[in-house]
């Protein structure tokens, strides 16, 4: 199996290419949906940012409000490290608990749809290739105020708190140019979705996987038939 790693800016389209991902087969984990998972009221990240942020950052239902919270992190470097020290290694957790599990339903490979992955370059360690969603300045903004609903101004404010799109281009393997029509990004997902599936990348932790069951197994009976005898 080998991981690979899902990037793009906001709005630029990762989720529309995730769904085509997802339609044809592929086994895609989701960071946004995990990090919202991992806060939920009760779980030890959630006790824990309560503890150090206090009450008033919770709605009257006893949920996190993500809103109050990001703009209190917005501004405050040291907040926002002390949030994503209590976040990241939940969220850590719950991904490699998924991936073992595609592991074991033999997936080939597992795509990791990680917004900020060039921002934060934890996991970029892990990922055998990158992706960029990208799409061109303009058509980003656009979009994230058509979807969103919101003012050119604060549109500009969310996307400049990222990487620009641009500079993340060297540092991906493959790039999804989704400027333009659906289709379009669509043709290009399906190439990528052929040269995945083509690797051989996935060869060598599944042999090391069999040799070392197969060690396990014959270690297993070799003490069995000492014990027996
Ligand atoms: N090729 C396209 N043509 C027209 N609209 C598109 C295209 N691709 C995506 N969109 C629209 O642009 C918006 C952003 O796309 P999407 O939600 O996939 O981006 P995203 O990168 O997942 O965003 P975020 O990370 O902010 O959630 C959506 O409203 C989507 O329907």
């Amino acid at each position: 199996m080998f991981l690979v790693g899902l990037t793009g800016g906001i709005a630029s389209g990762k989720s529309t290419v995730v769904s085509i991902l997802r339609e044809l087969g592929c086994a895609v984990i989701d960071a946004d949906v995990i990090a919202r998972q991992v806060v939920h009221s009760g779980t030890s990240a959630y006790v824990h940012i309560v503890q150090h942020f206090g009450n008033e950052i919770l709605l009257e239902n006893g949920e996190l409000d993500r809103e109050k919270l990001g703009a209190i992190i917005f501004n405050d470097p040291k907040k926002r490290h002390l949030l994503n020290s209590l976040v990241h290694p939940q969220i850590r957790r719950v991904m490699l608990k998924q991936t073992l599990w595609y592991f074991f339903l033999g997936y080939k490979y597992v795509i990791l749809d990680i917004p900020l992955l060039f921002e934060s370059r934890s996991m970029i360690r892990y990922m055998k290739s990158t992706v960029l969603v990208y799409c061109d300045p303009q058509t980003q903004l656009e979009r994230l105020i058509r979807r969103n609903n919101i003012s050119k101004q604060e549109a500009q404010k969310r996307i400049a708190a990222q990487l620009p799109l641009d500079s993340k281009l060297p540092l991906a393997d493959y790039v999804i140019d989704n400027s333009g029509e659906r289709e379009t990004a669509r043709r290009q997902v399906l190439q990528l979705h052929a040269r995945l599936e083509a690797s051989l990348g996935y060869l060598p932790v599944r042999v090391a996987a069999i040799t070392v069951t197969t060690g396990l197994i014959v270690f297993a009976w070799t003490l069995l038939r000492r014990l027996w005898q």
